[in-house]
């Protein structure tokens, strides 16, 4: 992957929206390279299938989950937390693939980020119905490095609110290819995802993939 990976793409010009201060929306920032992106998806998938996750609280996510990285976001009865094997297969998650990298790296110097090195994809199956309620991504251990979120498949209404539960979110239309980055002053904002309304994507047929890049450790 050459450093700048729209140096061959000269056609694409992604539009950005900002959304707080340390947060944007890249749209349509991923959508060159939804080919590699899906088959080294396919990859991981067959290595470290998709899975509904407890909460502590003992209910079953809605969202399916699976990582790769030397790090992966898991949650059980004891609690949320990174680890480096993955509980099902007491494998070691797959290797964050370089296209991934380069992609969220990219995206993170481009929202004002430069030096991003994440070293954990968190990787998030929507189907029709399911939703990620509202939360703030705390079980990093350093948040100056900004969250880095890849939409893929069917659209969706992400909600992002502000540093306290109860700021009323905004709804921003994810489409495929989108990226969002947040990190800096909205780092622990509020956020979700609403339930996710049917449809069938050409690619990705009737599901939403989101790939979120994390500093964990
Ligand atoms: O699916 C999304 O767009 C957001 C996912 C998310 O917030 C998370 O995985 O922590
Ligand atoms: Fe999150």
């Amino acid at each position: 992957m050459t450093a700048d990976l729209f140096e061959a793409v000269p056609d694409v010009h992604p539009s950005r929206e900002a959304m707080a201060e340390g947060a944007v929306l890249l749209r349509g920032y991923a959508k060159p390279f939804e080919n590699e992106v899906v088959a080294a998806l396919r990859e991981i998938i067959a290595r470290a299938p998709f899975r509904r996750m407890f909460t502590p609280g003992g209910h079953q996510m809605s969202v399916a989950m699976t990582n790769c990285g030397t790090a992966g976001w898991v949650t059980d009865r004891s609690g949320y937390r990174y680890d480096g094997i993955d509980p099902d297969s007491g494998q070691p998650w797959p290797e964050m693939p370089s296209t991934f990298r380069a992609i969220a790296e990219q995206a993170a110097a481009e929202a004002g980020f430069a030096g991003f090195t994440p070293d954990a994809c968190l990787i998030n199956r929507y189907v029709p119905g399911a939703r990620m309620s509202l939360h703030q991504d705390q079980d990093e251990q350093d948040f100056a490095a900004p969250i880095v979120s890849v939409s893929l498949g069917l659209s969706a209404i992400f909600l992002f609110g502000g540093p306290k539960r109860a700021d009323k979110p905004k709804r921003y239309r994810l489409e495929h290819g989108d990226i969002v980055v947040w990190g800096g002053p909205s780092r622990l904002f509020f956020h979700g995802v609403a339930p996710l309304a049917d449809g069938e994507h050409a690619l990705m047929g009737r599901q939403r993939i989101n790939l979120t890049f994390r500093k964990a450790r």
